[in-house]
């Protein structure tokens, strides 16, 4: 089995087209499309699908593109699961554990939105078309596919989630369906209808997809500066006249555009072990401008929207400036290839009318995200090493306030529970 990007040096990253939406099984038609073998997706399959389920590919047109149309086939003898049974199958599985985190990961958003879409709680909730065995199989193939392919970082368009109306389990759903609302709402996921002429484009994005999509990508736009060394077609099951039914998957290497005296100072991150990456020092820029006229108002949507365009951090000192005004300074550290569209958002929604941008070397420690499970739910916490042993261990904290909401208890007990269970895992 060969990966599609073995043998490249530096970081990859991988973009998703989602013009024409997303569902399990266009991503995981993309995945083979762009070289992953179909045997990698089948042992997941294998590994976790309580009943015998057959995954096939086949080469088809959508609107006269080529495309890959993978299916999954099989009988389901039941016609829901619970979250609670989904994550029992999925913890008992031989699965790799990256890829069973991010598993889990895609169910416990599934379970979350569904929730709140039903007023009920996450344990509470009874899965119906998401619960099946090829909703299980769509997840587990499509997060053994991204974890085959070893990218640094998933990027995706803004996702076409269609208009109009669907029949589900649930009766007729107003497309976007709720689930697809809310997992993408809680991913900060931008989204449009998709409409070509006004035509209801039908259900574009299902809640499969909008869950895979949420668990993996980390920042959404068009498609960044990249050099292209891989590309995949994935089909949906439609063909629709006059839009290529299909979720494009572009994998590659980022191009900084910056001086070759930074490059030179700053190495890139090359796959340490095959698997995590090391703590080398990586170049990003810092982006500022002082700003003495803009409504204070409008900062926290400022700093919102320059962190949903990708930057790695963005913050406001205040300062004097000439003429003893009180002003701010807004600045904002951020990847080369970003640059640009960190200056759009700072001039079209700041008053500033000028920036200025540095290079400078940051160095991450190595720090990797897993899953601990509380008696009330699941937790994601950050564990972070310097010189091969975990020196912080850190709850994400919007996962502790969702699980402290659901479950009425105080936010300082959970994010001590989970403090606690996180350094006993991590053995510190
Ligand atoms: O299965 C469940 S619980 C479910 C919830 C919702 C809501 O929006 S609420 C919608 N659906 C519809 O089921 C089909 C299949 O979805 P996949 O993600 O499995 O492809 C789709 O039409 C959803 O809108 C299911
Ligand atoms: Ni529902």
């Amino acid at each position: 089995m060969i990966n599609p990007l073995r043998g490249w040096r530096g970081r990859r990253i991988a973009w998703l087209d989602c013009g024409s939406g997303a569902s399990g099984d266009m991503l995981l038609g993309a995945l083979v499309s762009a070289g992953v073998p179909l045997e990698v997706l089948t042992e997941a399959v294998d590994a976790a699908a309580p009943e015998g389920v057959e995954v096939t590919a086949a080469l088809v047109t959508r609107n006269g593109l080529a495309a890959t149309l993978v299916s999954v086939e099989g009988t389901d003898s039941t016609h829901e699961r619970t979250w609670r049974e989904i994550r029992a199958l999925l913890e008992a599985a031989e699965l790799d554990d990256r890829v069973r985190e991010r598993a889990l990961e895609t169910f416990r958003r599934l379970a979350e939105a569904e929730a709140r879409v039903h007023a009920t709680s996450p344990d509470e909730v009874h899965f119906h078309e998401v619960g099946a065995l090829d909703a299980i199989a769509d997840v587990v193939g499509v997060c053994a596919g991204l974890a085959y392919l070893e990218v640094d970082e998933i990027y995706a368009s803004p996702v076409a989630v269609g208009s109009g109306y669907v029949r589900t389990a649930h009766g007729r759903l107003p497309v976007p369906v709720p689930a697809v609302v809310e997992l993408l709402a809680a991913a900060g996921a931008p989204s449009y209808a998709g409409e070509s002429d006004g035509t209801p484009a039908g259900e574009l994005c299902t809640p499969t997809g909008a869950a895979l999509l949420a668990t993996h990508v980390t920042r959404w736009g068009a498609q960044p500066l990249m050099r292209v060394r891989a590309h995949g077609v994935g089909a949906g099951t439609r063909d629709t006249p006059g839009r290529a039914n299909v979720v494009r998957l572009l994998l590659g290497e980022p191009v900084n555009d910056v001086p070759s005296s930074r490059r030179d100072a700053s190495p890139s991150n090359e796959v340490a072990g095959g698997r995590e990456r090391s703590p080398a020092t990586t170049s990003q820029v810092v982006v500022e401008t002082n700003v003495d006229d803009l409504d204070p108002r409008i900062w926290p949507a400022v700093l919102h929207r320059l962190l949903a365009a990708g930057a790695a951090d963005a913050w406001l000192t205040p300062i004097l400036m000439k003429k003893g005004r009180p002003a701010h300074t807004l600045a904002v550290l951020v990847d080369p290839d970003l640059v640009d569209e960190v200056c759009r958002v700072i001039f079209t929604e700041t008053s500033a009318i000028g920036v200025r941008s540095y290079p400078v070397v940051k160095q991450p420690l190595e720090r990797v995200t897993r899953t601990v499970a509380l008696p009330d739910g699941l937790v994601r916490v950050k564990v972070a090493s310097y010189d091969g042993k975990v020196v912080n261990v850190q709850p994400e904290y919007d996962d502790v306030v969702a699980l402290a909401e659901r479950t009425g208890r105080p936010v300082k007990d959970v994010l001590t529970e989970a403090h606690a269970r996180a350094r006993d895992d991590a053995e510190i």
